[in-house]
């Protein structure tokens, strides 16, 4: 069976069949200014063929829809037919991907890394891998919606935020932007549920290895990433539990003397008017209250000058997919919450 893609912004999207892109396709799906060209996989995934909805079952109400695999064919008719492909590939996968896309012309909304540091440099210590793509890397844009919507809105390329960035960076950026923070480290707690590594089976993922245990300290490539964008050094770990989906970010930060609480406040005011973005001083944000919702909830405390702020995402949404669609919604004129609320 043909799938048969209805009219309006045409968007492909390619690695569908991970947890990234089985929450974007539904999105999409369910977009009322969007429509969906296609869900692919590699060319010769032993997913092809496969209904996404059969890998889903939860979603067998929207995702009646054939996975493809990436040939030269379906690029060809991608690049001819549709206007925005969405790339949810693991990082050089991103990267080799793009360029084509790009050149034909069509706007590209990366899920992974590999176009988020400003630097080709920082590609091998951090991702394992040189970037040949300096050119497009310097065009990209950095998808946090709710802090760079006109550059997302005019960006051929957009860059979407890795998960443990997105809850660190929304919980911070007001209050850098404010210059309320002094200039010792931001201490980064973070804990994420399983989906945060992808769909693959490995064995620090399965069942009876879980627990809740830290990883990456020191290295994670997450770490540059916030440094690079909130223009303050942060001590970063991530943390991995036996829980599906969801991150909390423990945030540690000193403020600057004098700084009262009308300031942390009218810092916070910068979301007043975000859809997405639910704070409120003394909250405790807790992971079941975000888990498949597009929000970012955040809440802050303080003892004199020490600060602590936490903030809770759906690492799939948040973290991913809705942030994408955000990014697509300001490229498109719409409200930013168009389709997800
Ligand atoms: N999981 C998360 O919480 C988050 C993930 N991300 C990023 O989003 C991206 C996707 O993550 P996730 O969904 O977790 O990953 P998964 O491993 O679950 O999915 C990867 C997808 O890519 C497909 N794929 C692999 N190789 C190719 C290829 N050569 N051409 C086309 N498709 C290919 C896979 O299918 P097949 O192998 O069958 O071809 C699969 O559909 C990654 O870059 C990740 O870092 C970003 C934010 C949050
Ligand atoms: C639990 C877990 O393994 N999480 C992933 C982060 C997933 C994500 O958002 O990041 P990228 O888009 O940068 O891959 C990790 O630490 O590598």
């Amino acid at each position: 069976m043909q799938y048969q893609p209805a009219s309006s912004h045409s968007a492909a999207i390619i690695g569908a069949s991970g947890y990234v892109g089985a929450e974007l396709s539904r999105l999409v799906q369910q977009h009322p200014a969007l429509s969906l060209f296609g869900c692919y996989v590699s060319e010769h995934s032993s997913d092809a063929g496969t209904l996404l909805s059969d890998l889903y079952p939860q979603y067998a109400h929207c995702l009646k829809i054939p996975l493809q695999g990436l040939t030269d064919n379906e690029k060809s008719s991608i690049k001819h037919q549709a206007d925005t492909v969405f790339l949810c590939t693991e990082h050089n996968i991103s990267v080799a991907l793009a360029p084509e896309f790009l050149e034909a012309g069509l706007k590209v909304i990366d899920l992974s890394g590999g176009f988020r540091l400003d630097a080709v440099e920082d590609y091998p210590p951090f991702y394992g891998f040189e970037h040949k793509q300096a050119h497009w890397l310097r065009q990209a844009v950095y998808g946090l919606a709710e802090w760079y919507p006109h550059e997302i809105a005019e960006a051929q390329l957009v860059a979407v935020p890795g998960c443990y960035p997105t809850a660190s960076l929304m919980a911070l950026l007001p209050l850098k932007k404010a210059g309320l923070l002094k200039s010792s480290k931001v201490i980064i707690n973070a804990v994420s549920g399983v989906t945060g590594a992808g769909r693959k089976a490995s064995l620090a993922t399965q069942g009876a290895e879980l627990s809740l245990q830290a990883y990456g300290l020191f290295e994670h490539r997450h770490t540059p990433e916030i440094t690079q964008q909130l223009q303050h050094e942060v001590l970063f770990t991530p943390h991995l539990a036996q829980f599906p989906r969801g991150i909390l970010a423990t945030l540690y930060a000193e403020l600057n003397d004098d700084t009262s609480d009308t300031d942390l406040t009218s810092a916070y005011q910068c979301y007043a008017e975000q859809p997405l973005v639910r704070f409120k001083k003394l909250a405790r944000p807790a992971i079941k209250d975000v888990v498949q919702q597009p929000f970012v909830d955040i809440g802050w405390h303080r003892q004199g000058n020490q600060l602590i702020v936490l903030s809770a995402i759906d690492n799939l949404l948040k973290g991913a997919a809705s942030q994408a669609i955000q990014c697509i919604n300001l490229q498109l004129g719409l409200p930013v919450e168009e389709g997800l609320l």
